[in-house]
């Protein structure tokens, strides 16, 4: 079997390439190796070339607030290429994977939503994001679209990562304490993907849409203070400690694109039809601090 990945340079693809490797023969690129998703007539050229049985999609534009003043960039990424995806994976019978987001959704109300909630993204890339989804879908192409949330990873630029560095640089930080979800790390959502796609691939019936997230879950300002918390007990210098981090509205803190509040996503679909366990937010946190601090 082969399986093509593109975006193998992110969070998610890093780990992917991991967590593919064992599938079967991997061809894993980047947007200079001919998976650039800006270019479709090169990336039409690239799925052909290697004719794969899986396409992962792990690119994407998601840079949420430059979003804003560069839509016509992140169409192209996050919508108009994933929609070639899908229609040579039609083409061919090939299997695609790609990965969506809980900016999809308008964040309303303090439930977690499934996969069938109505959605109504507040920013363009949530819009684009979204886009990518509906092409994939009128394409009736064989497809896992696994809805995750609040990435990290111990490679590659995250909310995490941020805080440890504007807590040993600056003497203030305030963050967010109104937006809820549940920060999910890559590793975890490439350990998912290669189960999914080993089950998809024997069971057709199972592809459709899913919510990956880790359990349980937090705002931005807890989980700064969890980070910094796990920090300071390893001995890092902190300007700012864990209990000086200042809880804000979102009112508060003003950024192009609009988050939504509520960001909650229901994973039990997932966890039932793949027989998966998907353990606490804090679990994969703490394994990212440890790996890094
Ligand atoms: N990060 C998050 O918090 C969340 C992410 N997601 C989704 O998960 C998936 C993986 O995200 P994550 O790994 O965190 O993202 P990263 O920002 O870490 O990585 C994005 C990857 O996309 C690549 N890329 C960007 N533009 C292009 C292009 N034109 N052609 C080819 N590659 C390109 C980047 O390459 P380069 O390094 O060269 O720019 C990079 O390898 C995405 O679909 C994202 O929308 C969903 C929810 C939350
Ligand atoms: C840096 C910082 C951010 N914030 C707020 C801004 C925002 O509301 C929230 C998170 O900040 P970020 O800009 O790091 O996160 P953001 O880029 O919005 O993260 C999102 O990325 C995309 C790709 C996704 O798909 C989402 O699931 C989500 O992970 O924290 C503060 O309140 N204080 C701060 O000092």
């Amino acid at each position: 079997m082969k399986l093509l990945l593109l975006g193998k340079t992110g969070q998610l693809g890093w780990e992917l390439q991991r967590a593919l490797a064992p599938l079967g023969t991997l061809v894993a690129l980047d947007r200079h190796e001919g998976g650039d998703l800006s270019d479709n007539d090169r990336l039409a050229a690239t799925v052909q070339r290697v004719a794969p049985d899986v396409i992962v999609n792990a690119a994407a534009y998601t840079a949420v607030d430059k979003a804003e003043s560069d839509a016509a960039a992140a169409r192209q990424i996050n919508a108009a290429a994933v929609g070639l995806l899908a229609a040579q994976a039609r083409a061919t019978g090939a299997l695609l994977v790609h990965y969506s987001t809980d900016y999809v959704f308008d964040g309303s109300g303090d439930q977690p939503r499934d996969e069938s909630a109505a959605t109504g993204p507040l920013s363009v890339y949530g819009r684009t994001k979204l886009e990518g989804e509906q092409l994939i879908a009128e394409q009736g192409v064989d497809a896992l679209v696994l809805r995750t949330s609040w990435v990290y990873a111990a490679r590659g630029g995250n909310f995490a990562k941020t805080m440890l560095r504007l807590a040993a640089e600056r003497e203030q930080l305030k963050v967010v304490a109104d937006q809820v979800g549940a920060p999910t790390g890559a590793d975890l959502l490439a350990d998912i993907s290669a189960h999914m796609i080993r089950g998809a691939l024997a069971d057709r019936s199972l592809c459709g849409t899913y919510h990956a997230v880790a359990s349980g879950e937090t705002n931005w300002h807890q989980y700064a203070q969890h980070v910094l918390r796990r920090a300071a007990a390893k001995g890092v210098a902190l300007k700012v400690q864990p209990d000086q981090v200042e809880a804000i509205p979102t009112s508060a803190y003003p950024v192009p694109a609009p988050r939504p509040l509520n960001s909650r996503l229901d994973n039990r679909r997932l966890q039932s039809r793949f027989g998966l366990v998907l353990p606490q937010w804090q679990t994969g946190v703490d394994r990212m601090l440890d790996e890094i601090l």
